[in-house]
């Protein structure tokens, strides 16, 4: 057994002092291709966090987030406490807490749900591609990272809230501004994420720290708001406030405040930026941007998508899927082994950290054919089918930490690209393949410019 005369799998040349820190700063992601592309599926580095194994292979990431999943924890404090923004709501709670909570949240975003919410969904969208009339007449240029950060906080605002909170209520804009720059700003990297470097420094901390308060001093008014109405309504503000556990308790303001967080603050940058790559994705596949149009003519007919029309939207819907698999936001999941474990033939030794990749896993050559070209044929019904593995494809996550928001994405994104390509075209501003970083999210480094126009013009 190759465990007992090595017990590190292969890895990468590391500095004596620094490990693969100064390629881990410059870009994370490149150095985990590269130690995947030379070393295979189990990669050992020295990471500014501790030693640290890249798990590359489906089968193996099934055991390290599904299989073994006690084996593993994850990264943050024991206490499941993430401090003062995510509070203890459903990021960074742990053990019975977290599943108790889970519980509570979870039938907000069941499949059944979805469909009533499109609406909604459709109300926010609406307000992008009114904004975008005037942007499209005169082919105005913008940023589509921005553009989707905006809708999806309308939208969002819409499925919680049932109205644009966004827009109406300025210490929450305010603070999810500010919150946003400091989380995903350009200066994100893996390194001021992991250490909170940036926070430390004074100036900084307080208008985090005021920003925090202003936020939350908002959200709790909408929570009393709720409270007091005859009927806490049937949203998911209203369904977090009707929840109720086997012992007919209910969450507290405070828990309901953290999980509306979590909420936001987990399903809004990622949502934001898989959005952006769809538009990215699009413009460089015209055939498949052809093939998304003449869907939307058949099904849609000009009308805005319905609960029942968008369930009809099967290749653009594929067309997100596979936009996923080809520009995960969320490009590693990470766990600390709490316990030994053996992945293949080597031993995993307790403290180690582990990195599960999805934008490795998503161009496993055992379980993608051509996994650099664009085909959302892949998720067409037919051909999901003869998928085996289940872990090649983990935009989401997988096993019990599953994203919570994995259906609500779907449907958003789908009746994003479906509203605004009915009436907008976008046109990149730079035929090239974008330049991308890997920080909180991978996304485009400087935005993905674009000019709009109106459907059927030619310039
Ligand atoms: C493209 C969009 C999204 C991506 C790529 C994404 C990705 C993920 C991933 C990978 C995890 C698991 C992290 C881990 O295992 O360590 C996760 C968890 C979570 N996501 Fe998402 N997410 C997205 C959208 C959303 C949305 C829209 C919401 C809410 C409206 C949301 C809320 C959450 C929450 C609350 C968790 C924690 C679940 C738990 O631990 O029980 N996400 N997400």
């Amino acid at each position: 057994m190759q465990a007992l005369q090595n017990p590190l799998p292969p890895g990468p040349k590391q500095h004596w002092l620094l490990g693969t820190g100064i390629q881990q700063v410059k870009n994370p992601l490149r150095l985990l291709l590269r130690g995947h592309q030379r070393h295979g599926d189990l990669v050992h580095f020295n990471l500014f966090e501790g030693p640290t194994l890249l798990v590359c292979h489906p089968e193996h990431a099934q055991q390290v987030l599904v299989e073994n999943v006690r084996k593993y924890r994850l990264l943050g404090p024991e206490s499941g406490n993430g401090g003062p923004l995510l509070g203890r709501g459903l990021f960074a709670s742990r053990g019975d807490f977290w599943m108790r909570q889970r519980r509570l949240v979870q039938p907000a975003f069941h499949r059944p749900r979805m469909g009533p919410m499109v609406a909604g969904l459709v109300r926010g969208i609406e307000r992008t591609a009114e904004r975008w009339e005037p942007l499209a007449r005169s082919g105005a240029r913008v940023d589509l990272l921005t553009e989707m950060r905006q809708l999806v906080i309308s939208t969002l605002g819409e499925s919680i809230f049932s109205r644009d909170v966004y827009a109406q209520n300025e210490p929450l804009r305010g603070g999810i501004d500010l919150i946003t720059r400091d989380m995903h700003g350009p200066r994100d990297s893996l390194v001021t994420t992991v250490l909170g470097l940036l926070r430390m420094l004074p100036g900084r901390r307080r208008r985090f720290m005021a920003a925090i308060q202003g936020l939350n001093s908002a959200l709790y008014a909408l929570i009393a708001e709720r409270r007091q109405a005859p009927d806490v309504g049937d949203d998911i503000l209203g369904m977090l406030l009707g929840a109720r556990d086997p012992q007919g308790e209910g969450m507290s303001d405070q828990q309901v405040r953290d999980e509306l967080v979590s909420l936001f603050v987990g399903g809004h940058e990622a949502t934001a930026v898989a959005a952006t790559w769809c538009w990215y994705t699009l413009a460089r596949n015209p055939e498949a941007q052809q093939r998304v149009r003449q869907e939307l003519a058949e099904v849609l007919r000009g009308q805005p998508p319905s609960e029942a029309t968008v369930q009809q939207l099967a290749y653009t819907r594929a067309v997100v899927e596979e936009t996923l698999r080809l520009h995960p936001p969320a490009w590693r999941v990470t766990r600390q082994a709490r316990e030994e474990d053996r992945i293949g033939d080597w031993t995993v030794a307790p403290g180690t950290l582990v990195v599960v990749s999805p934008y490795i896993l998503h161009r496993h050559p055992s379980a993608w054919e051509e996994p650099e070209r664009f085909m959302p044929e892949r998720f067409l019904a037919e051909q999901r089918e003869r998928r085996q593995q289940r872990l090649a494809y983990m935009p989401f996550g997988a096993g019990q930490r599953l994203c919570i928001g994995n259906h609500y994405t779907l449907l958003l994104i789908t009746t994003a690209l479906a509203t605004l390509m009915q009436r907008h075209q976008v046109r990149l501003s730079s035929e090239g393949p974008v330049r991308a970083m890997s920080g909180s999210t991978y996304r485009p480094r400087d935005g993905l410019m674009a000019t709009l126009h109106p459907v059927g013009s030619a310039s």
